[in-house]
């Protein structure tokens, strides 16, 4: 008989046909009210997951007694309770490596327009407040050239590294857990503190998970030691800052922008006073949002279930120590 799998994520018609031919798939549209009832219904008799920004707490893996495994469809796994899927021997796995370098893109993307002022100026030409030359009021800060201060240090961090040593002629400073001699070999990047970060690069960029160690990691007394002239980007998680302490040092000019393509709440709302700044580039959590990199990363999802589900090990498997062999 063919597994269930619970799909909460639309795939293309490609892959759908793939995972049809070997499961029986319910398709959760959305995850709306509704979506969420469906969910509920569907979850006594599922064996498989697969989708993404979810949070699957214990109260709702517990609807799905006969679960084996969860595709999550992205790298970062704060959705998940780790400890729980373990415990219940459910294997969890993600998508790595696929969507690096288009997130590191991303990141570039916001230092570029945040230190350039891309959105604002643009804004102002769109609403036809471009009648003369503009003048030093409007001019940004260079880019090439500056420090890149990168915190996480793994696979999408190194990207932005290449990016700011081999495009922008950055001098690359890091921290991570431990010293990485082979990015300090290509890039020429420096291990420091994070307080040596915080001080010394022109722009701080957070590349790291979501942890219970790293949440809330820069916070007030982080953004104290920064300069005036700092630009802050953000494309790991929101909740890796303490939002009100980044709005107080954007208010007080303790840095002078930021790039935030991720927030402690997403969607961001509307009355965000991040959204009245002219110095914040805000994006909508769409690090990975190209159709290429999408796609590719809905294809690692879909192998990695069938292979978990096959009762194989998933290339992509986080916690190791569900998998009983
Ligand atoms: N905005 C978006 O759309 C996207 C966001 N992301 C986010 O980016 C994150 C990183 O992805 P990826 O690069 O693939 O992950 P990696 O695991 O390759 O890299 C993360 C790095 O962070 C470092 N790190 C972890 N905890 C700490 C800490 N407390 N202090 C210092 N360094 C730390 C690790 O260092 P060490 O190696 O020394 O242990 C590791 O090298 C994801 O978890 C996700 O949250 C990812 C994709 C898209
Ligand atoms: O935020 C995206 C991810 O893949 O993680």
């Amino acid at each position: 008989m063919k597994k269930h799998v619970v799909l909460y994520k639309k795939l293309s018609a490609q892959l759908m046909e793939r995972l049809q031919a070997q499961a029986q798939v319910t398709l959760i549209e959305r995850l709306d009210a509704q979506g969420l009832t469906q969910l509920r219904d569907a979850l006594p008799s599922a064996h498989g997951l697969l989708g993404a920004s979810l949070k699957l707490d214990a109260a709702l893996l517990d609807l799905a007694p006969n679960l084996q495994a969860i595709a999550s469809v992205s790298v970062g796994v704060d959705n998940y309770d780790i400890d729980y899927l373990t415990e219940r021997r459910i294997l969890l796995s993600n998508t790595p490596d696929v969507l690096t370098e288009t997130t590191a893109d991303t990141g570039f993307a916001l230092i570029l327009a945040t230190a350039r002022r891309v959105v604002e100026l643009a804004n102002q030409v769109r609403a036809g407040r471009w009648q003369q030359s503009i003048g030093p009021q409007h001019f940004g800060t260079d880019v090439h050239g500056k420090t890149l201060g990168i915190i996480g240090m793994g696979r999408i961090g190194e990207a932005l590294a290449q990016r700011g040593h081999f495009g922008f002629g950055m001098p690359v400073l890091y921290h991570s857990h431990s010293p990485k001699p082979a990015v300090e070999q290509r890039f020429g990047a420096r291990y420091c503190s994070l307080e040596t970060l915080l001080q010394q690069a022109d722009f701080i960029c957070l590349t790291l998970p979501l942890t219970a160690e790293t949440h809330g990691l820069i916070g007030a007394q982080a953004f104290a030691q920064m300069r005036p002239e700092s630009i802050f980007i953000n494309i790991s998680r929101g909740k890796v800052v303490d939002e009100a302490a980044l709005i107080e040092a954007l208010r007080n000019q303790q840095i002078r922008g930021a790039g935030l393509d991720v927030f402690e709440r997403e969607p961001l709302n509307a009355d965000s006073p991040l959204l009245q700044m002219d110095n914040v580039v805000a994006t909508p959590h769409m690090g990975s949002a190209t159709h290429e990199t999408r796609e590719a990363m809905a294809r690692c999802a879909v192998d990695n279930l069938l292979t978990a589900l096959a009762g194989e090990r998933p290339v992509n498997l986080v916690n190791a120590g569900a998998w009983v062999g």
